[in-house]
């Protein structure tokens, strides 16, 4: 769907199409009015238990369920406000050229899930921060375990365990490793915490596992609210983790990669980092002012733009419960049969000519013209008479709870990274030869190739997993503010990057 954007509607010269397939009617949209009625009528559409149900694999989640079920999990996970307040400072001497999505952006999202959401501080090596070392009692990492639950999702889904743990292919034997790995590092978590909670005070701002634990407890749960189970607990463990840390690590990824490919971008984000924060450090900001304004300004901007283009997601679902009506944003009235799934078409949205105008930057060749990459232009967003249509969240009763915790995580990544640093992209070593060799093609010559390539890679060199992900490598130099000149840098230490988790200074969401 992400691929082909809004290619197939606009080749079927419509909106909103059904597809007539043996599991029933799939009604296929990117007609914003529609949409709108979709997500906010709770009584007619429902979240459709079994597109969710692969992320049960550890017991129900909330994505997963409706009705008092879905009630209850979502009051119980939602409070997550109670974030602390860390910071801490590395040293920043290496360096090296690193896969942005994988190795970067995963490892810095899930120290911050991590940190926040099961209190747990992930080991940090200051002199090999790419390294991770396995704790006594595991054979995989933190990182490593979730992402080979994650990889391998249908297949630990719709696979019976024994058959894997005893299953003569490699791919099986890891699949079944992840999932027992991370169900251990689960049931750890949830039992520091649980004995901490017995010998300490009780609070009065639970954070999201004492939120998760507490409810478990009998003793403990309120009146006429029955206790989750331990199956309960651990599905929506690990359905926040899926939600959270996949998610913010591909829009981080993609918004790296973008502003490396346009500095114009990247120089008024930095411009607008000085005009807020000037010469503040960045544990004298201030969580409530400077990240709202930001928010608000060309980082919120940056941030909407990306989600527009490349949304982690690209598309979610509802069903309808009942046979019922909806309006499209031409006026026409529509019935859509009772057990309709509706497909959200999110990629189709973001780049609906009716809604967004095109870029006006050259593309010289087929592929990079169907690259999204070229039309990223955070400025439409601070037009004030430009209204733009977008639910990157979703909207309505279901919106995703971790809206506010995704932009402030990923306002402080940006904030912290931009302030100091400047990206630049990397020139593959065949063309530095071509440029620089009896051809002479020189400096503009290799920018291009680089654009070209990147440009490229944003578009066909596209990874799906759970949502997209860029999966081609676009390697970029990380480089000190000020002393950039274009392909004639130092190496800037990623590892200093990792640090950056510390940042986040949210103690009021
Ligand atoms: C860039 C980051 C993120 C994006 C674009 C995003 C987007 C979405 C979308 C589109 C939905 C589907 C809502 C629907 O079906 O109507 C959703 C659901 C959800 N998201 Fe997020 N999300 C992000 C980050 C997070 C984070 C950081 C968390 C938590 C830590 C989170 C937790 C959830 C949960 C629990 C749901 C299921 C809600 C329910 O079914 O009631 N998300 N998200």
């Amino acid at each position: 769907m992400w691929q082909s954007g809004y290619s197939i509607f606009r080749d079927l010269g419509t909106d909103s199409y059904f597809l007539c397939s043996p599991p029933g009617p799939t009604l296929m949209t990117c007609d914003v009015q529609l949409v709108k009625q979709v997500l906010t009528r709770a009584h007619d559409f429902h979240a459709p238990a079994e597109v969710f149900g692969p992320h049960n694999i550890y017991g129900p989640t909330l994505a997963a369920s409706e009705g008092e079920q879905w009630c209850l999990y979502r009051r119980i996970t939602t409070p997550f406000s109670n974030l602390k307040m860390y910071r801490k400072s590395h040293g920043n001497d290496d360096a090296r050229v690193t896969h942005v999505k994988e190795q970067l952006m995963s490892k810095l999202n899930l120290r911050i899930i991590a940190e926040i959401f099961y209190d747990r501080e992930l080991p940090y090596d200051a002199d090999n921060a790419m390294r991770d070392v396995a704790p006594v009692g595991h054979s995989l990492t933190f990182s490593e375990a979730i992402n080979a639950v994650l990889s391998n999702l249908a297949t630990v889904f719709s696979i019976p365990k024994w058959v894997l743990g005893k299953s003569p292919f490699e791919s099986h034997n890891r699949a079944y490793q992840g999932f027992v790995e991370w169900q251990q590092y689960m049931l750890q978590m949830r039992d520091a915490v649980q004995s901490r909670l017995q010998s300490a005070k009780k609070k009065d701002e639970p954070y999201f596992l004492e939120s998760l634990v507490i409810s478990s407890d009998a003793a403990s749960s309120r009146d006429g609210i029955r206790p989750l189970t331990e199956a309960e607990v651990l599905g929506n463990m690990f359905f926040y983790v899926m939600a959270g840390f996949d998610t913010t690590s591909s829009t981080l990824s993609f918004i790296f990669l973008l502003l490396s490919l346009h500095p114009s971008a990247q120089c008024q984000l930095q411009q607008e980092l000085d005009r807020v924060l000037g010469s503040k450090a960045p544990s004298a900001c201030d969580a409530d002012k400077d990240v709202y304004e930001l928010l608000n300004g060309y980082l919120g901007a940056v941030i909407s733009e990306t989600l527009r283009l490349y949304h982690p997601v690209a598309w979610y679902a509802r069903k309808t419960v009942r046979n019922t009506t909806v309006t499209t944003a031409s006026g026409v009235t529509c019935r859509i049969p009772k057990e309709t799934i509706i497909m959200i078409d999110v990629a189709a949205i973001g780049r609906h000519p009716d809604y967004w105008s095109p870029s006006t930057s050259p593309g010289d060749d087929n592929s990079i013209k169907q690259s999204p990459a070229r039309d990223f232009n955070p400025a439409r967003w601070l037009d004030p008479t430009d209204k733009p249509a977008a639910f990157p969240f979703s909207a309505g009763h279901r919106m995703c709870p971790g809206n506010r915790f995704a932009e402030v995580g990923m306002c402080a990544i940006l904030a912290r990274v931009f302030s100091q640093f400047s990206l630049r992209l990397e020139a593959d070593p065949v063309d530095v030869l071509e440029a620089e060799g009896p051809a002479g093609r020189g400096t503009a010559w290799l920018e291009e190739r680089s654009r070209e390539h990147a440009m490229r890679a944003l578009y066909e060199g596209m990874g799906f997993g759970h949502g997209i992900y860029p999966k081609v490598h676009v390697p970029f130099r990380v480089v000190p503010r000020g002393k950039a000149g274009w392909f004639s840098l130092s190496l800037v230490p990623l590892k200093s990057l990792l640090g950056l988790s510390h940042f986040v200074r949210t103690s009021n969401l």
